[in-house]
């Protein structure tokens, strides 16, 4: 007897291979079993979609390659994670396949099967000693904080709740804790007899997950052992990645906390999904199939409820009524999901508002402290060329004085942006794209951000030997050296000379610093931190309390509708890091340095009234059809001239003029990115809009082949690559 599985494999939907791929094989596969598979000359790890006994129509035995193996001892992925995987691709227009494998741990692919056996078996061993459980070894628990009135509120509310949760609260509100407590009462329910229970709990930077992966083990490795938290994300290596998953998958760990790749871990037991700062960009992938992980969560909770349903249902009609966990009924048969925020995205505060989402809303800090006071420094009254303005300073210098901590915040690397001969005209342009390269002071390079080219800082201007080349424009290098010459003389409430520091993707890049430098701010060694918009958000950093922004007017007048919303949230996050101490709270400030004082925005903050300007944008998305009023997608194209990009879209777009749903969606005409060349690479877009999520798919959906055809055309010559992006963040 043979059957016939068919299996999803890591093609990109546009390699032209279809959807599943069939092989042939002895034994009977359970959908979801990872297999490996012979692929042209090569043989590669594959998922079993389906596992039929009859050939599909028209295939021949010879035609057909066997299964090499099944990766055995490993469970199958469960039919639910076969669900996300699927509609994960149908949606953001990718294949199964590519996005199943890229949601595997990469190593997976180089085990064979005597290596993934030592593996489990280890493991097993590991998880059979009961190393941390509550006998003496384990640390006492930490006593639990007593919830305040709105954190108790919520939880009640949250145990009811039968449609995703946006939970709105303020910086400092104490978030984090009703995700633990809500964790803990999802740990504490029975499973359903196959898995224990488990929570999935994502942050949108791996630089957040330290602290709340020291608070989640404090709290529940006493209670559920020694492998009960693992992480995921992009900065473990290969084995700690395979490690977790699985943990994960084999049901031994019961939290699972990652950055955006971790919707995709399987978790057999998955009862609640938490999505923590749920409007942060970094939440939607910028490469692959380019998924919002928030958008696949919610989605994802629905697929597990439904299956959780379904499974009660015919538990009931079965033998064994009783493993349904007495009691608990319904609460316990569903996976809620939870998505928490000071400044929600206006896609999640629309759908509260139509009532798909259910707002809980925590208005008040731990604490009954305040938020900080907005302080505008309009910088037409300052000295010419000033960085910093001298009241701010001056503020700094005060704060230091007693013992309290500053946050500087500037979107932007470096020591300066620009590098440039005033006899000349010359600039530091990176040779390989339409961007200057940054000037990087500490190792004297020029480095350029977009393609990595570095090079040393030349002595003379390269074009006419001037030797007085300057920095124009700031980065954090630049704040952090004048504000260590400024704050000099200023001493710290011990005597000692102020310190200042700087946190950056520069300064994070090597292993542990990032820990090393929070560490230095949590002890108070540090008075000063300017950084990046990482010092933003999410930390509970306890003695700060002014936060100065010193840049931020680009954002203002950027051509893209979400910039101010983004630029919103981020100033008030960022204000969000001081007094977050209640008894220092009062006076806690914000400053914003701005050539726009007048600007409305500033109003809305100034208030902290983030419903107020999610209203006046929203009515603004209305006007103008935008998201989430309307919905739309970009196809990109990258070629080696901007002409062969342009005429591929240009193309895809004529042709495309018969497809179904053609009427009720705009196509705007081709446009060079604003970054238009990177790395040698000419880039361009194409906007595609719809009234309408459905037609808009539908669309999408049958103009892939003909942007496969398209790839063909003579003037569309040079072509690299193609690629849609399903919501996208930034147009
Ligand atoms: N019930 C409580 N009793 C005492 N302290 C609490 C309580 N709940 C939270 N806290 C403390 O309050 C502080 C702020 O909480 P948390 O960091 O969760 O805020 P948050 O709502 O996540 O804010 P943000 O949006 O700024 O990240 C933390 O130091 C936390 O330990
Ligand atoms: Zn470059």
């Amino acid at each position: 007897m043979a059957f016939w599985p068919s299996v999803v494999i890591a093609t990109p939907a546009h390699s032209g291979i279809g959807a599943s791929l069939t092989y042939r094989s002895e034994l009977s596969l359970a959908p979801g079993t990872l297999v490996r598979v012979p692929l042209g000359s090569r043989e590669v790890l594959g998922v079993v979609w389906d596992c039929p006994a009859e050939p599909p129509e028209g295939l021949t035995v010879a035609q057909t390659k066997s299964v090499v193996g099944a990766l055995e001892g490993l469970p199958p992925l469960n039919e639910r994670w076969r669900q996300l995987v699927s509609f994960a691709g149908r949606y953001y227009q990718r294949s199964a396949g590519e996005v199943a494998l890229a949601a595997l741990p990469p190593q997976l692919r180089e085990l064979d099967a005597t290596q993934l056996a030592r593996r489990l078996k280890r493991r097993a061993k590991a998880s059979a000693q009961p190393d941390a459980a509550p006998d003496g070894h384990a640390p006492p628990a930490a006593p639990w904080p007593a919830l305040s009135v709105e954190q108790a509120q919520v939880l009640a509310e949250l145990e009811c709740a039968n449609a995703p949760v946006l939970l709105f609260g303020a910086t400092g509100s104490g978030k984090t804790e009703v995700y633990l407590r809500a964790t803990q009462r999802v740990l504490e329910q029975a499973g359903d007899g196959q898995a224990p229970t488990q929570v999935l709990m994502m942050v949108p930077e791996i630089n957040l997950t330290p602290q709340l992966e020291s608070r989640f083990r404090e709290r529940f490795e006493p209670l559920f052992g020694a492998g009960a938290v693992v992480c995921l994300h992009s900065g473990m290596t290969p084995a700690q990645r395979l490690t977790s998953w699985l943990a994960a998958h084999t049901g031994q760990a019961r939290i699972v906390l990652g950055t955006r790749m971790a919707v995709f871990a399987s978790l057999p037991g998955l009862r609640l999904i938490v999505v923590d700062e749920e409007h942060d960009p970094s939440y939607k992938s910028q490469d692959g199939a380019r998924y919002s992980a928030r958008d696949l969560a919610v989605y994802r909770a629905k697929v597990e409820t439904e299956a959780l349903a379904t499974e009660a249902v015919a538990g009931r009609a079965g033998p064994q009524p009783s493993s349904l966990p007495g009691g608990e009924g319904a609460s316990a048969l569903r996976c809620q999901v939870l998505l928490g925020s000071a400044t929600p995205s206006l896609e999640s505060w629309h759908a509260a508002d139509q009532g798909r989402y259910l707002r809980l809303e925590m208005p008040g800090r731990i604490g009954g402290g305040s938020l900080p006071r907005l302080r505008l420094v309009d910088m037409n009254h300052q000295p010419k060329g000033a960085v910093l303005a001298l009241p701010l300073v001056a503020a700094m210098a005060e704060r230091i004085g007693r013992g309290e901590q500053c946050l500087v915040l500037l979107n932007r690397r470096g020591y300066a942006p620009v590098l440039a001969c005033h006899a000349c005209g010359w600039k530091s342009g990176c040779p390989h794209c339409s961007a200057y390269r940054v000037f990087h002071k500490l190792d004297r390079t020029l480095r350029c951000h977009h393609c990595g080219f570095t090079e040393r800082v030349p002595r003379a201007c390269p074009d006419c030997g001037n030797l007085d080349i300057s920095p124009v424009g700031r980065g954090t290098e630049q704040v952090e050296e004048q504000l260590a010459g400024l704050l000099a003389d200023v001493k710290r409430a011990d005597g000692g000379p102020a310190r200042v520091a700087r946190m950056d993707a520069d300064s994070t890049r090597l292993k542990g610093s990032l820990e090393v430098q929070l560490a230095a701010l949590h002890s108070g060694e540090v008075d000063v931190l300017v950084g990046t918009q990482m010092i933003a958000k999410g930390h509970d950093f306890r003695r700060i309390t002014l936060v100065a922004s010193v840049n931020a007017d680009s954002a203002l007048f950027a051509s893209d509708h979400r910039a101010p919303e983004r630029l919103f949230a981020l100033l008030m996050q960022a204000a969000g890091r001081a007094g977050r101490d209640a008894t220092q709270s009062a006076a806690s400030e914000m400053w914003v340095q701005t050539w726009y004082p007048q600007h409305p925005l500033f109003a809305s903050l100034k208030k902290h009234d983030f419903p107020g300007f999610a209203a006046e944008q929203l009515a603004e998305r209305e006007s103008a059809a935008m998201p989430p009023y309307g919905f739309q997608a970009l196809l990109r194209a990258d070629a080696r001239t901007q002409a062969a990009a342009q005429a591929f879209l240009n193309a895809a777009a004529e042709q495309g003029t018969a497809l179904p749903h053609r009427d009720e969606i705009t196509l705007y005409p081709a446009v060079p990115l604003t970054i238009q060349r990177v790395a040698n690479v000419e880039r361009a877009q194409l906007l595609v809009e719809s009234p309408s999520r459905a037609a808009l798919q539908r669309f999408l959906a049958a103009w892939q082949p003909v942007l496969l055809a398209c790839r063909s055309l003579p003037e569309a010559r040079g072509l690299v690559r193609f690629a849609v992006d399903v919501d996208p963040l930034s147009i």
